[in-house]
């Protein structure tokens, strides 16, 4: 693995899933690993989990984290090539980031997508020019279109969870009362169409298809109750429409997660990346019974990082 971006960068996801598990097992005894390393963290855009996980993963592994907050405490960075820079910003990225990369062994990068210019957030004109000017490995801590370290954590989740061979996944959308990404879902779709033990499901109203790049001929069914019949797993998450870029089309409160909506699924057990906004998206009721996985998922960002850090440090 030489940057990682997407699933596409992983090669055998099997091998990757079982290592992840090992090191969960093992924590700390891949100490040799890190020794030494240093792991640079870019945030462009808020986090939690991202942030925290990371810099767990990296002490985890023997080596030490600095973290940049790119959008408060560094100079406005130019983006433009080419730019005439005799306005509001102050250093150029292509300096940034060569210069990041003398400070560390891996660079980890969070940058969101505009929602406003389409062609620009899918071309990830910004991460690609961060691919571009770093001299070291590049991890997405979440990038305009996609999600990976999270997805792999939710398929640590699923596989750890699983009560049988074969389980049915269905990504369900639900109601936000903002436009959000659609990196979440497109990375979950990226990597959970690929799992050959899994039957996976898409379900949302009408004009929030995904890009079909992401979704590979998943099944997407249009009736929520339909889709979540003997689901074995349910990841809610809301994304604004790709189609009619960035737009919120309807916030129809039917499509929040409930009970009752979890009825006719084989007791299926829940996910969710957080942050979550309670009661508008998933119910208390959902959130805080036994089957909600979204505290395990969370726990497991630690490890799909610390796997992917693995890889790219051995
Ligand atoms: N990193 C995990 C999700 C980040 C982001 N959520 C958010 O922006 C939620 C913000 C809010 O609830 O206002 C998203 O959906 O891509
Ligand atoms: N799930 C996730 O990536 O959370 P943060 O945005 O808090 O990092």
């Amino acid at each position: 693995m030489k940057n990682f971006t997407s699933f596409a960068d992983v090669g055998d996801y099997k091998a990757l899933l079982q290592q992840a598990l090992a090191i969960k097992a093992n924590p700390y005894g891949y100490q040799h690993i890190g020794k030494n390393k240093t792991v640079g963290l870019i945030f462009f855009n808020p986090s939690l989990r991202t942030r925290l996980s990371s810099i767990k993963a990296a002490y985890n592994l023997g080596a030490q984290a600095w973290v940049l907050n790119a959008g408060a405490d560094a100079w406005t960075l130019e983006m433009a090539d080419g730019a005439v820079m005799n306005g509001g910003t102050q250093e150029h990225i292509k300096e940034a980031i060569a210069v990041m990369s003398q400070y560390c062994d891996v660079l980890g990068v969070r940058t969101f997508p505009t929602l406003q210019n389409k062609a620009e957030d899918y071309e990830e004109v910004v991460f690609n020019k961060i691919l571009q000017y770093a001299t070291v490995p590049v991890i997405s801590l979440e990038s305009a279109t996609l999600h990976p370290l999270q997805s792999f954590a939710d398929l640590i989740t699923v596989a750890e969870a699983r009560k049988k061979e074969r389980v049915k996944v269905v990504l369900t959308w639900a109601p936000h009362v903002r436009a959000l990404p659609q990196c979440v879902p497109n990375s979950f779709a990226d990597w959970f169409s690929e799992v050959d033990w899994v039957d996976f499901v898409i379900t949302h109203p009408a004009g929030y298809e995904l890009d079909e790049k992401f979704t590979k001929g998943a099944r997407v069914e249009y009736d929520q109750h339909q889709a979540l019949e003997g689901a074995d797993f349910v990841q809610a998450k809301n994304w604004s429409s790709y189609r009619h870029y960035g737009q919120v089309l309807q916030n129809d409160p039917s499509w929040m997660l409930t009970p009752a909506h979890l009825a006719g699924t084989n007791d299926a057990q829940f996910l969710h990346c957080l942050p979550v906004r309670r009661n508008v998206e998933v119910s208390d009721a959902v959130l805080d019974s036994p089957n909600s996985l979204v505290i395990q998922e969370a726990a497991n960002r630690v490890f799909s990082m610390q796997t992917v850090l693995h890889e790219l440090l051995k």
